[in-house]
């Protein structure tokens, strides 16, 4: 059974905490056994990296296996019926459409003391894309990581992704087609962003990694932060639905098993002022577990982490969901824009009976690879911006110099650090004299 929440109940405040709270992945244990995995790797190269697959992945590898050669690639997708490749394309191409539009300007401009400023954009030199393989299989995810580094214009992207009991998944090779990607290796795990950190003796490092992952690829993305660029934390995944009365509970039900559906430590939440839609609601969902494929993730999933919550009004919801920040919001309410307009922590909103989240995992359009963990509150999902870098132009006239150096020389001095009084100084003193 879920966690159910009412917030005219005085235990209310203390539920939803506990709510916000919920350790879903497991972080102690989590924590240390990723620092182990990253220091190894860092230590060992490829030798750990290929035990690691061994013992998490079931895979045997040598180093020269670490990659699939191109003949690998083309065997998959000879796999790959016209069908599938036709709605990966179509994919394919709406997320590119999309991204495009998100590619920012150059900017260069004169202010009136006479310097020119501005600022340029360039792509990251090589990017890790983590394509997760361990509980499903990911082709969409590829496509959302590799489709906007390739409209940034990254030269260098790596795949990285797991193939437990030595299983590769065609759609994957050819999403990684259709995207131009061709370096692809079948490691998974915080082994594999080891190796994207800080390199192997095959699996040359890369500038930034992308992509979501489980527990141990969100932390492992944590800890190399610094070393290398990241994304976000992108971990296992999580569903809001807010809905009024006028909606189908088994549409609902189903949205929220979406979600579930993918780790036994995703989160799918629903917050109605309907008692009745509420029940409704949570009845379908156990029906539907009942036939579900994946209903023992999808019901671990709502056994532990997932609630129904009833409110007073949408005002009241839509402030639960700024304190949840969720990485999907689903608004199935009859004026989903006002309500969106109330709410300011989300990492993409659906809105409306006819948006089902899982048409944004796959052909929507914006990026699905998005914050989890409340960490909506402050990051946004994966976008071009993520894979390009913004370096600052300035360039001053003598007559600039003239008319803003004084201030800098006077800030130096306040600041007591001489060398950068006597370099404006050293000008100043040229112009003056
Ligand atoms: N937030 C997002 O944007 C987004 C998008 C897609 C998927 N997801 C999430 O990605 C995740 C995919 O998870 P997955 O498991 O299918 O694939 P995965 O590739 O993320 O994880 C599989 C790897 O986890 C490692 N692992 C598993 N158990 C381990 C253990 N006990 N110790 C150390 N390492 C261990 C193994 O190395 C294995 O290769 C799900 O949580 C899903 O919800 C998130
Ligand atoms: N819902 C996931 C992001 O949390 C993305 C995904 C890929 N395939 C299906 N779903
Ligand atoms: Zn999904």
């Amino acid at each position: 059974m879920p966690q159910f929440l009412d917030t005219t109940d005085p235990a209310f405040d203390a539920g939803f905490a506990a709510l916000l709270d919920a350790k879903r992945e497991e972080s102690a244990d989590v924590d240390a056994a990723v620092r182990a995995i990253l220091e190894d790797v860092r230590r060992r190269g490829d030798a750990a990296l290929i035990e690691l697959t061994a013992r998490f992945d079931r895979v045997e590898l040598t180093p020269d296996r670490l990659a699939f050669t191109a003949g690998e690639v083309d065997a998959l997708c000879a796999e790959v019926s016209a069908e599938d490749r036709a709605a990966l394309e179509l994919a394919a191409e709406r997320i590119r459409a999309y991204h495009a539009r998100q590619m920012p300007e150059d900017a260069a401009f004169t202010d009136p003391e006479g310097a020119t400023l501005g600022w340029r954009w360039r792509p990251v030199g090589a990017a890790g894309l983590y394509v997760p393989g361990g509980l499903a299989s990911y082709p969409s995810s590829l496509l959302m990581n590799a489709v906007p580094a390739r409209t940034a214009g990254v030269p260098r992207l790596a795949v990285a992704v797991p193939t437990p009991d030595g299983r590769a998944n065609p759609l994957v090779m050819m999403a990684a087609r259709i995207a131009g990607v061709d370096e692809i290796y079948r490691v998974g795990g915080a082994q594999a962003i080891a190796a994207f950190a800080y390199g192997t003796e095959t699996i040359p490092a890369v500038d930034k990694i992308t992509g979501p992952g489980n527990a141990y690829v969100a932390e492992a993305k944590r800890q190399v932060f610094g070393h290398v660029g990241i994304d976000m934390i992108a971990g296992p995944s999580e569903i809001l639905v807010i809905a009024d009365a006028d909606n189908d509970p088994d549409w609902i039900a189903l949205d929220l098993l979406s979600q579930a559906e993918h780790d036994a430590s995703a989160q799918a939440v629903l917050i109605t002022p309907d008692g009745a839609l509420a029940r409704a609601v949570a009845a379908a969902v156990e029906a539907r577990l009942e036939t579900l494929a994946r209903r023992d993730v999808a019901g671990a999933s709502w056994r532990d982490y997932g609630a129904v919550i009833t409110v007073r009004d949408l005002e009241e919801a839509a402030t639960l969901a700024d304190r949840i920040a969720p990485e999907h919001l689903e608004l199935c309410v009859a004026e989903p824009e006002a309500l969106a307009g109330r709410i300011d922590n989300a990492g993409a909103m659906f809105l409306g009976p006819w948006t089902p989240e899982a048409i944004g995992d796959y052909v929507g359009g914006p990026n699905h690879v998005l914050p989890t963990a409340r960490s909506a509150r402050f990051s946004s999902g994966l976008s071009v911006l993520d894979f390009l870098k913004r370096t600052t132009t300035a360039r001053l006239t003598p007559e600039a110099m003239r008319a803003i150096g004084p201030a800098a020389e006077r800030i130096a001095e306040a600041e007591g650090l001489g060398a950068h009084a006597a370099s404006v100084a050293a000008r100043l003193g040229r112009l003056n004299g």
